[in-house]
């Protein structure tokens, strides 16, 4: 479904500095609308950091982020309309249940109490956390907060949804459905980015992969360009320069 207008997402010159740190050094992407983008990169490469500026949730130390053309800082309004966003779990309202969580964010984006009762019940029925009934989001596993989460990122039907590591601690029977009902969202005209470490993933469903390091992309394209007839994993740990085991470290082991 890659029309070729205005990219889904759009960043320019994005660039954050934590005092002598330099988290993000300067990254421009364009994502376009109705692709499925991943965000690659090792511990610590600044995708986080990154996302959280394009979503409006960090201010950039330079740079702008537009989402649909709405420049996320100077129109935030419009640009969050667009926008749903699974960050990651910290900044979560985690004293709430499940339904509550999604009723406060429902109203929070203006949406009519019945529709976000009827969407929320599909959203809870179709993630398996319905059987979760009033047990508070803070005691949930790790994977049930990542599908609340997702859920909450889906309640208003957005047109770009900005993932931070949605496959992290979920199994393999979550994992395939919360890439089938993203694979669903993309065919009918959605946009997702996500980060991740996981290269069968990415392998498997993105059409577009940027690959993160040192706060810089250092390498960027569709997922075939990027591959260029090579595995994945390959060619991540060449671009990143990973770190080869020769045998003779921890030898007390
Ligand atoms: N609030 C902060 N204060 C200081 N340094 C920070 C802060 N947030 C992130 N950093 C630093 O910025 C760099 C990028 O962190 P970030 O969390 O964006 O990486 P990441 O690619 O998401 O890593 P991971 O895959 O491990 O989650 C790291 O060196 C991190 O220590």
């Amino acid at each position: 479904m890659l029309d070729g207008t205005v990219p889904a997402l759009k960043l320019r010159g994005l660039v954050k500095r934590f005092d002598a740190k330099l988290a993000v050094g300067g990254v421009d992407l364009d994502v376009p609308t109705g692709s499925f983008y991943g965000l690659l990169g090792p511990n610590g490469a600044g995708k986080t950091t990154c996302l959280s500026m394009a979503v409006g949730l960090l201010r950039p130390s330079q740079g702008r982020a537009y989402v649909l053309g709405h420049d996320v800082w100077a129109d935030p309004v419009e640009a969050k309309r667009r926008l749903g966003v699974l960050p990651d779990s910290v900044r979560m309202f985690d004293r709430l249940s499940g339904p509550e969580l999604l009723a406060y964010q429902g109203l929070l984006r203006g949406m009519p109490p019945d529709l976000i009762e009827t969407r929320a019940g599909e959203l809870l029925d179709v993630l398996g956390l319905a059987d979760a009934g009033r047990t508070l989001v803070v005691d949930y596993s790790a994977g049930m907060k990542k599908k609340i989460g997702l859920a909450c990122a889906l309640l208003h039907a957005p047109r770009l949804l900005v993932l931070d590591e949605p496959f992290e601690s979920v199994d393999p029977v979550a994992g395939s459905l919360i890439r089938d009902i993203l694979h669903r969202y993309v065919e009918t005209g959605g946009t997702v980015i996500f980060s991740s470490h996981v290269m069968e993933v990415v392998e498997k469903i993105c059409t577009h992969v940027a690959i993160l390091a040192d706060g810089r992309i250092k390498a960027v394209g569709t997922l075939n360009e990027v591959r260029a007839g090579r595995d994945l994993e390959d060619v991540f740990v060449e671009v990143v320069g990973g770190r080869v085991a020769t045998g003779e470290e921890l030898t007390w082991l």
